[in-house]
């Protein structure tokens, strides 16, 4: 025991080969250190400086070198090889062929990169994005990473879509961790809350509406943005056959140009048949790295929870100091998803109901709601009337920030609050997500 912790303490060198990645695993326990010291290298894209020690908490990565390099890392990993072979290259030239997309725009006009990654879970689509984002920012670029898949909550937390602007790399100790404080990167977030979009298609239909109405009124405004374009992350259901009308509803919203199907066959032979008469649609093939680790549904919670907590909490490198606050129940006014609504055959005859997903109900606080996340949104709760136009204002209103619920007293109608940051809790609707998070 006393040797595996010494052992854990000292340096160990690893030499890498041009063109090799060492790949290792990392308990979300525990960290290692990780230094290089000769040569170059990268982790996702995003180069490792020379003599500057990284922390690395809870990631499965891989140390890449496109010229060979010596690094050392001190603490445990749970998994570490060296692996020769490596898609870098084909990850590479597309990213080469994004790029003269770009160059071409900015001299001769035309058609702004909007790239979309699919395919099926656990093949690198997150991890392809980084790469191409972080080789982007290289290039002097800022591209949009647009993450319309809820499951993950890459920025911030699970249960929302979202666009961020990302001008410089990414960082290799936090990875795409917003909080609350960096605001130089706040994404524009919108709140979905589930966390599989197979669960309400018409709401997330409305959602990515939202969402691509606001990235194009943004790139409208800002040539750099637009020059620099779209890096589109989908979640695994909508590579599945039976949601193509939604698949090919958001490459239509979003204007997609560039389709990447990372490890998946079949899926590159359906899309390319489907648009082989669209000269503006390009279908890219491209490998999954063997790198790539399957997620079971249980770490895939672990990742969720962990999400939710940087966001109160920060990250060992940016730590936050979340409070708490106590409101009466009659200054906090909440709203959810309609659910469990009869079937049309529970219905009286001759009348008929289009089932709603996205009509919103008040929520009456209960010891129900004790672990609940809440959306705080930008909607006054004096400016709108219950109808349908409000349901649309408060669905389609970009968020303030989340709240956690972490006490609920019935008898003297009070609620804690938990908040990343100090202030009075407004005036302003909230959304409640079909998402708990039980803090340890
Ligand atoms: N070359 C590599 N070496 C080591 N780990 C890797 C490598 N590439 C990806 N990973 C890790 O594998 C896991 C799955 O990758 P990623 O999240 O990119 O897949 P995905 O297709 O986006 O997953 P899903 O869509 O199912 O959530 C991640 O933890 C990622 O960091």
């Amino acid at each position: 025991m006393e040797e595996d912790i010494e052992e854990e303490s000292k340096w160990k060198e690893w030499e890498l080969k041009k063109f090799q990645e060492f790949r290792f695993e990392i308990d979300f326990t525990s960290s290692v250190i990780i230094k290089l010291t000769k040569g170059t290298a990268e982790i996702f894209g995003a180069e490792l400086a020379i003599g500057i020690e990284y922390e690395i908490r809870g990631q499965k990565v891989a140390v890449f070198t496109w010229h060979g390099c010596t690094f050392e890392i001190k603490g445990k990993c749970d998994v570490e090889y060296i692996a020769d072979e490596t898609p870098m290259m084909s990850y590479l030239n597309t990213h080469m062929a994004i790029e003269q997309m770009r160059c071409k725009i900015e001299k001769e006009g035309g058609n702004e990169p909007r790239v979309m990654i699919v395919g099926p879970p656990d093949v690198g689509k997150t991890t392809l994005s980084k790469i191409l984002i972080n080789y982007a920012v290289k290039h002097g670029r800022t591209p949009l990473f647009v993450d319309i898949n809820p499951s993950e909550g890459t920025v911030t937390i699970p249960s929302t879509l979202t666009a961020t602007v990302i001008d410089k790399p990414i960082d290799i100790e936090e990875q795409l961790s917003v909080l609350p404080a960096k605001s130089s990167m706040a994404p524009l977030t919108y709140f979905f809350g589930y966390l599989q979009s197979a669960n309400k298609l018409k709401l997330y239909n409305k959602l990515l509406d939202k969402l691509s109405e606001t990235i194009q009124k943004k790139m409208d405004k800002d040539s750099v943005v637009r020059y620099s374009g779209l890096i589109i992350s989908t979640p695994n259901d909508l590579s599945n056959n039976s949601n193509w009308d939604m698949f090919t509803s958001v490459i239509e919203k979003f204007r997609v140009n560039v389709v990447i199907v990372v490890g998946h066959e079949r899926l590159y032979s359906d899309i390319n048949k489907f648009y082989q008469d669209n000269n503006e649609i390009a279908v890219v093939k491209l490998t999954k790295s063997g790198g790539v680790v399957n997620r079971d549904s249980s770490y895939r919670r672990i990742i969720q929870n962990y999400k939710i907590k940087e966001y109160f909490y920060g990250t060992h490198k940016c730590e936050l100091a979340p409070y708490s606050v106590i409101v009466s129940f009659s200054d906090i006014y909440i709203r959810t998803i309609e659910q469990g609504i009869a079937p049309s055959s529970a219905l009286p005859i001759g009348m008929e109901r289009k089932v709603q997903e996205t009509r919103l109900v008040n929520v009456e606080p209960s010891e129900d709601l004790v672990n609940s996340i809440l959306a705080l949104t930008n909607v006054d709760v004096k400016e709108t009337e219950n109808d349908d136009e409000e349901d649309d204002i408060l669905i389609g209103t970009k968020l303030l920030g989340f709240v956690h619920v972490t006490n609920v007293d019935v008898e003297k109608k009070k609620i804690t609050l938990l908040c990343p940051c100090h202030g009075r809790i407004p005036k302003k609707y909230m959304l409640l997500a079909d998402l708990k998070w039980i803090e340890t």
